[in-house]
């Protein structure tokens, strides 16, 4: 491998812009002052009705290790950075700490999933890294959730590896797919590394190397127990069906034939004839797989149409996001501690009200009614205020404010965990399948109108009224100071 140095960190992994505001508050002596980052995107992907968070897990690996090492400090000594600032960075770690949603959890646009409260260059510096791991599992996760909900009770696979944006993609990517309701993969790597089930069944190479499918049948049923047989390389109704049945009544007990995989044509058509070729040998038990540029479009179609498909497996469509292919999640300074060590609110103003940043500390609460155990909405509120000590709370929309209800009955929960306390872990990484279960649970609590995969209900997340003031308070602060410089 030609590297020009030792890949040994993932300091570098960030944009130099980051570097260079890093050295800029050094200099200034403001490194160390206290900084609060939130990172939410603002609008949900693929059309869905909600998201579903993840990356937690390499965030929190990501966190733990960083460190710049000798060879990171020796580059950026190559770009021009000189030896004091060099010396700092080498001393650096993550001393902050950091409120997470779980992996798992649903999300809404507008809501923090991560609050990283640290001195402001390490909260500066880990920013590109953050979004990188979010933006991916958290969009792969959403897609795999999507396609879980249209296959319903049946088994969805992973089979992207060989589609995936290179190799990490492609590991973080199943785990992601996992975390979304998938049920195994074939990626190995990541099975091995993550504890997800390993599935697969065989190529078209197969088939192509022994130049007849029967022999490559019949090889592949004499070295393996379970068998799955790909039936389309040459004609799936007049060969490979038949091939299949032929090889499974000669082996009989010795191999366990649980069916065979469609790979193209029409898959709605091709699954009824050969169920029907499958049942009438006796092989009624037998399942039928397909895979060939599948999403939930095509399953949701397929299943419309009467396809007696029973297994799915997905690829291209899944792994790459292929509908839409980034996130959009965003990092943004809420608040930071002034010269005399008191924190302020930060914002920041845009022309479209959607991307005014929300100031201050914050919480999310999710707005559970104690009579049906639905959710009513979310509610982000300021760091100090309680919901769930009041007898009624009023939520409106933070755009079209006029929209706006009162809840009683009810119970908040907060989202968020507390994840790392001054640089250090002090939370559990739950065992992926927990979090493939949390996503499945907290389905349940969302009515069906948010979680229709087309044209769902824009589910409420709404301000308290305090942090609404605090948001305004904040804009007309900037309005005035923008005047004044305009007055001259
Ligand atoms: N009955 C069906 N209804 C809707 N979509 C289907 C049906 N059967 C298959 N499809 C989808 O249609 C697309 C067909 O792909 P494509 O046009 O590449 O043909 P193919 O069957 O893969 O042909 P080949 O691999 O032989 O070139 C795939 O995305 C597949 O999932
Ligand atoms: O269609 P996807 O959703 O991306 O699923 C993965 C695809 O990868 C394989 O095809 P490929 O042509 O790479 O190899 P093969 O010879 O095994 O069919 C497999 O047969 C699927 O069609
Ligand atoms: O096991 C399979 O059938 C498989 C694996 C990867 C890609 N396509 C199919």
């Amino acid at each position: 491998m030609h590297y020009n140095y030792e890949d040994d960190s993932l300091a570098l992994h960030t944009d130099l812009y980051q570097i260079n505001m890093a050295k800029t508050y050094w200099e200034d002596g403001v490194h160390n002052r206290n900084a609060v980052f939130e990172l939410f995107f603002r609008r949900l992907p693929f059309g869905n009705g909600y998201a579903v968070f993840a990356g937690l897990e390499r965030v929190v690996q990501y966190l733990e290790n960083f460190r710049f090492s000798d060879s990171d400090l020796k580059f950026l000594k190559e770009l021009g950075y000189e030896e004091e600032f060099l010396n700092y960075l080498k001393g650096l770690s993550f001393t902050g700490s950091v409120r997470s949603m779980e992996e798992g959890e649903l999300v809404f646009g507008g809501e923090p999933m991560i609050r990283v409260e640290a001195p402001l260059a390490e909260a500066q510096l880990v920013e590109t890294a953050l979004l990188n791991i979010v933006n991916f599992q958290t969009l792969i996760a959403t897609k795999a959730c999507r396609i879980k909900q249209a296959v319903g009770d049946q088994i969805v696979m992973e089979f992207g590896s060989r589609r995936a944006h290179e190799m990490d993609a492609a590991l973080w990517g199943t785990r992601a797919a996992f975390i979304g309701g998938l049920e195994a993969t074939s990626n190995v790597r990541a099975a091995k590394l993550f504890g997800i089930p390993a599935a697969g069944t065989h190529a078209h190479a197969l088939v192509q190397a022994y130049r007849d499918e029967y022999t490559a049948f019949l090889k592949y049923a004499q070295s393996h127990r379970d068998c799955v047989f790909l039936v389309d390389t040459y004609d799936t109704l007049k060969s490979g069906v038949p091939n299949a049945i032929r090889v499974a009544q000669e082996l009989g007990d010795k191999i366990n034939f649980i069916g065979i995989r469609l790979d193209s044509g029409d898959m709605a058509y091709l699954s009824k004839k050969a169920r029907k070729m499958l049942d009438d040998a006796g092989f009624t038990k037998t399942r039928i797989i397909a895979s060939n540029d599948l999403d939930e479009d095509t399953i949701m179609n397929l299943k419309s149409q009467g396809a007696r498909i029973d297994t799915w497996g997905i690829g291209t469509k899944l792994i790459t996001a292929y509908d839409q292919p980034a996130l959009g999640a965003v990092y943004k300074l809420v608040s930071i501690e002034d010269g005399e060590g008191v924190m302020q609110d930060t914002i920041k103003i845009s022309g479209n009200p959607e991307k005014v940043t929300t100031p201050g500390l914050k919480r999310v609460y999710r707005i559970i009614n104690t009579n049906n155990h639905k959710s009513e909405g979310d509610y982000i509120a300021l760091e100090d205020e309680h919901p769930n000590e009041e007898e009624r709370i009023k939520m409106f929309h933070p755009v079209h404010t006029y929209i706006s209800k009162f809840v009683t009955d009810f119970e908040a929960r907060d989202l968020h965990q507390d994840i790392f306390s001054n640089g250090k872990l002090i939370y559990e990484l739950p065992d992926i399948r927990e979090i493939q279960a949390k996503v499945k649970n907290n389905l349940e609590e969302l009515w069906d109108e948010y979680r229709r995969k087309l044209n769902p209900e824009d589910y409420p997340v709404d301000l308290s009224e305090k942090c609404w003031d605090n948001k305004m308070r904040n804009i007309h602060e900037i309005k005035e100071k923008v005047e004044k410089i305009r007055r001259g």
